[in-house]
């Protein structure tokens, strides 16, 4: 049995010898990457935690101590050290172990939250807690150095260092990235400390050397002494940091075990609110990691382990968005991007190497991004800011009172909206339809395929007396889905003369309305399928549209509350027009990970399913002569006109 089999819990952790603590770590970094790139994941960002992790279960006591992770995609070595290292052939698929901690998974997990920056706020509740309930534990918080970009973290520095005996241990990991390298004036501070462990280890020897010399040594000693700290004042955060009333250790080699227990025990013992500063290495261990020139393989789908190289891919939504902003770029000076620590996996990697001065990372801050777009807006220019759907769902206030209030060009681009699968649930994008569609002024667009994505980018930013969003899926773009007709902004992409039933499929979702329209007409129902582009406001010639029907069926990649169904349904209300309409969305709750596929067929949004949901409706709306399924070799009664071969 190895090292890594035999740890069932944190307590064996504290009964090995740091030679044994030594072999656990490379064995724990054998078994990242031999299942990781099985599997895909954060291998990255777990490489780089190894020892920091051991260290922090030898050193406090979780669960009575709370061990919180920043994001959580780095908590993967604190899941085998708490009895899951069986669990990671099924990481983060269907029935599996989830990439972040789950409560459900182990006492050892307390928040699951996935969206950055809530670490120190969580701790600082959990220690106020602890202090309530008469002391005794710590809220140790894991937080990365771009994490520690993100607004909240300072609301809750402010806080934390309010009380000088609040037990909150923040142990900032700072591998200078984020998903791309870390950026801003703390940044800058915090890499003015890393330069500082190989100075400590100088003056360290120096120390051992000046205290064994007879009579000159301990004077010597304490004037280098008293010159190292006012070095240390001059050069450091540490000023910053202690000035808002935190002490500060650091900066910690963040893979030398020794050092790292000694500075938690130092600051397990302070009694009062302190930041262990480590600093480590993403990907350590693993050089196809370390050396991967985008992202250190923050987030990796599965690779070969030998050349750390994914299978080829399709076309993907995002570098569609990246290679056509690019050359909107070209014709618009006033365009400008910005990313919050996303550079490349929102794709304006390409637009920033063409227009090096137009582009802004702000780092792990959507808030800001959107106001300072905000700005930029005011200032004349029109500001894309590209980010993933479900964090835009932090900066809806600056949305709705920055940007739409004052009617300003701004164009939000959200990748990964709708179902995204192996994240799970912080992370689908099922949100921004329901928060959108409540801003006035807003306009969002949902592309089906490359072109309409070109098409209506270009539209989105042609728009200048108000806000526009476009959002689109994760992954590979898809076939081509061309109209057969438009009507005003509604493509048509399948025509049925009946005009019985209407299905309005919104986005990527247009492959699955056509699919379902297939089976249909096998069974003899005629559907009309139609693809509004822009979702909101609802389109009035899809209004139109609808109320000839006789029965109307929406299908959309978000959440069915304040969805593009719901928005149809009450549009048609107001219209006073009285079409059943029967709005499929993905059901208001939080879903599990799995990957995109099969979190879809859990809620029942499938060709398959869509079709038989329609069979139903058809039935119990149209009478029995829709239904009934034209015989072998039999004309159907419905004309389709025009229909493309599926
Ligand atoms: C609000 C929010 N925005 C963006 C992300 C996407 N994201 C996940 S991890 C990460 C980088 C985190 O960097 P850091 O905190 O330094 O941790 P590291 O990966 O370096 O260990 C980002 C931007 C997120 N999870 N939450
Ligand atoms: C933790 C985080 O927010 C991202 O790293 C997340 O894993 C999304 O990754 P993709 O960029 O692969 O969608
Ligand atoms: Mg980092």
């Amino acid at each position: 049995m190895t090292l890594l089999e035999s740890v069932r819990e944190p307590a064996d952790l504290k009964r090995m010898s740091h030679d044994q603590l030594g072999v656990l770590a490379e064995e724990i970094r054998q078994f990242l990457v031999d299942k990781v790139c099985k599997t895909g994941g954060h291998l990255g960002p777990n490489l780089g935690v190894v020892e920091l992790t051991l260290a922090l279960h030898r050193v406090f006591d979780s669960p009575k101590d709370a061990l919180l992770f920043d994001v959580g995609h780095q908590s993967y070595v604190h899941k085998i050290v708490t009895g899951r290292h069986g669990g990671f052939d099924g990481l983060r698929q269907q029935g599996g172990i989830a990439g972040y901690p789950a409560q459900a998974e182990s006492e050892h997990d307390l928040i699951e939250n996935s969206h950055a920056s809530t670490a120190l706020s969580y701790a600082d509740g959990l220690a106020k807690a602890f202090q309530l309930g008469g002391g005794g534990r710590h809220a140790v918080a894991v937080v990365g150095d771009g994490a520690l970009t993100g607004g909240m973290c300072w609301e809750a520095l402010n806080n934390i260092a309010a009380d000088p005996e609040r037990p909150v241990v923040i142990v900032v990991n700072d591998n200078g990235r984020s998903y791309s390298p870390t950026i801003g004036g703390l940044a800058e501070h915090l890499a003015a400390l890393r330069l500082r462990p190989s100075y400590e280890r100088i003056l360290d020897g120096g120390r051992e050397l000046l205290q064994n010399t007879p009579v000159v040594g301990r004077p010597l000693y304490t004037a280098l002494h008293a010159a190292k700290a006012g070095i240390k004042d001059a050069l450091s955060p540490q000023v910053m940091f202690s000035d808002l009333g935190l002490k500060y250790f650091g900066p910690v080699d963040g893979h030398d075990l020794a050092a790292l227990e000694k500075a938690l025990h130092n600051a397990k013992a302070f009694g009062g609110p302190v930041i262990v500063h480590a600093v480590t290495e993403k990907g350590h261990g693993y050089p196809p990691a370390v050396n991967h020139e985008a992202d250190q393989m923050h987030q990796t789908d599965p690779i070969d382990p030998a050349t750390g190289l994914p299978p080829k891919k399709g076309t993907s939504w995002t570098s569609v968005f990246g290679d056509e902003l690019t050359r909107l770029g070209g014709e618009r000076q006033d365009l400008v991007a910005i990313t919050a620590a996303m550079l490349r996996s929102t794709g304006l990697h390409t637009f920033a190497e063409a227009y090096p001065d137009r582009w802004y990372d702000v780092g792990i801050a959507e808030q800001h991004a959107v106001t300072s777009a905000a700005g930029l807006a005011l200032g004349g220019l029109h500001p894309v800011v590209a980010v993933y759907s479900t964090f835009l769902n932090r900066a809806f206030d600056q949305v709705l009172m920055d940007i739409a209030l004052h009617r300003l060009p701004v164009t939000l681009v959200l990748d990964r909206a709708g179902i995204t699968g192996p994240d799970g649930p912080s992370h689908h994008g099922m949100w921004d339809l329901s928060l959108l569609g409540m801003v006035p002024g807003m306009r969002v667009a949902a592309p089906r395929d490359a072109e309409t994505l070109r098409e209506e980018l270009r539209e989105a930013v042609a728009v200048s007396d108000g806000p526009t969003a476009l959002r689109f899926s994760k992954g590979s773009v898809g076939e081509p889905l061309p109209a057969v007709e438009r009507i005003g902004t509604v493509d048509v992409l399948r025509r049925c003369a009946s005009e019985d039933v209407l299905l309005v499929s919104v986005g990527a979702f247009g492959t699955l309305g056509l699919a379902a329209a297939g089976r249909l007409a096998d069974q003899g129902i005629g559907v009309t399928v139609v693809d509004p582009r822009w979702v909101v406001p609802v389109p009035e010639e899809l209004v139109e549209l609808a109320a000839r029907h006789r029965l109307v069926v929406t299908v959309e990649d978000s959440g069915r509350h304040g969805g593009f169904g719901a928005a149809l349904a009450a549009a048609l209300r107001d219209a006073d027009c009285d079409v059943p309409l029967r709005d499929l969305a993905v059901p208001q709750r939080f879903h599990a990970h799995g990957t995109r596929d099969e979190v879809l067929a859990a809620v029942g949004l499938t060709a398959q399913d869509v079709a038989r949901q329609v069979t139903e409706w058809a039935a119990t709306r149209l009478g029995e002569s829709q239904t009934e399924p034209a015989s072998a070799g039999e004309a159907s009664d419905v004309l389709d006109l025009d229909t493309p071969q599926d």
